[in-house]
């Protein structure tokens, strides 16, 4: 039985005088959770710290009820995590098969369960048809749904994907927006992203970052309502999400 997925409590990163998290709160469980925010507002720091490669300065993390300043619990939470990066490494010479495979085995995923799970997660993304080409001979769309594939290999019970559907064509994109909505009903999904719509017809909850604060969280739907008229936006979400980010500078 799972508690809180993810249970982040006064978060503080610090690097040298600049603050780029400054006390979040936040407490997810499963769903689809957008992290919408101005650039520099601190989503990467904040999805690097629950994908375990970043420290905090000061506050608590736990995910899947476990201490993430435990040394000894960090391997129990890294084999039920999936983290697509920002940016990504990769080996250019790697197919996409050989890939996926490599971080099923970071993972430690049972051998057993490794070549079913690598071909079903390069379904799931759309690249069964690409799954021996090279990665160097596939485009960014298509490399990003690679590194998508080896985040969702191990089934995670926490998926944190930083900017996933840059690059992604249109088809591609609703797609994708399709297999977050599968994977949100049992696991917790935290996607960073640009991209409004995306959270509107993806997301079941949204959290908004500004200056490294939490300044905004509850539902697309809330977040709609939060808009005004007089708000600068293309669509009922934009004029939200701005309304948002300009109550907490005034505050
Ligand atoms: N390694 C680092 N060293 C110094 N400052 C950093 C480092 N990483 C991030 N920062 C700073 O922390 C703040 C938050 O950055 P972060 O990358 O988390 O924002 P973001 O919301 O992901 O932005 P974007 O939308 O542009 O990707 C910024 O002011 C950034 O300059």
């Amino acid at each position: 039985m799972i508690g809180t997925h993810v249970d982040v409590r006064d978060l503080v990163v610090e690097f040298g005088k600049r603050t780029a998290l400054d006390g979040v709160d936040l407490q997810l469980d499963t769903g689809v959770h957008g992290l919408l925010g101005p650039n520099g507002a601190g989503k990467t720091t904040l999805m690097r710290v629950l994908a375990t490669v970043a420290r905090s300065t000061s506050g608590s993390v736990s995910l899947l009820d476990h201490d993430l300043s435990k040394q000894r619990d960090l391997r129990m939470v890294r084999r039920r995590l999936g983290y697509l990066p920002q940016q990504f490494g990769y080996y250019p010479r790697f197919t996409v098969r050989e890939f996926v495979e490599y971080f099923a085995w970071l993972k430690e995923m049972t051998p057993s369960a490794v070549p079913l799970a690598v071909d079903h997660a390069i379904e799931r993304v759309g690249l069964a048809d690409r799954a021996d080409d090279r990665l160097k001979k596939l485009s960014g769309g298509m490399l990003r749904r690679a590194g998508i594939a080896q985040a969702i290999v191990n089934d995670p019970d926490v998926l944190l994907l930083d900017e996933p559907t840059a690059g992604l064509d249109p088809e591609q994109r609703v797609e994708f927006r399709e297999l977050l909505r599968t994977i949100g009903v049992d696991s917790c999904v935290l996607v960073a992203t640009h991209l409004v719509e995306d959270v509107a017809v993806a997301c079941t909850h949204v959290t908004v970052v500004s200056d490294g604060r939490a300044v905004f969280r509850g539902t697309p739907d809330d977040l709609v309502a939060a808009g005004e008229d007089t708000s600068d936006g293309d669509s009922p979400i934009e004029r939200g999400y701005t309304a948002a980010i300009r109550a907490a500078r005034k505050r």
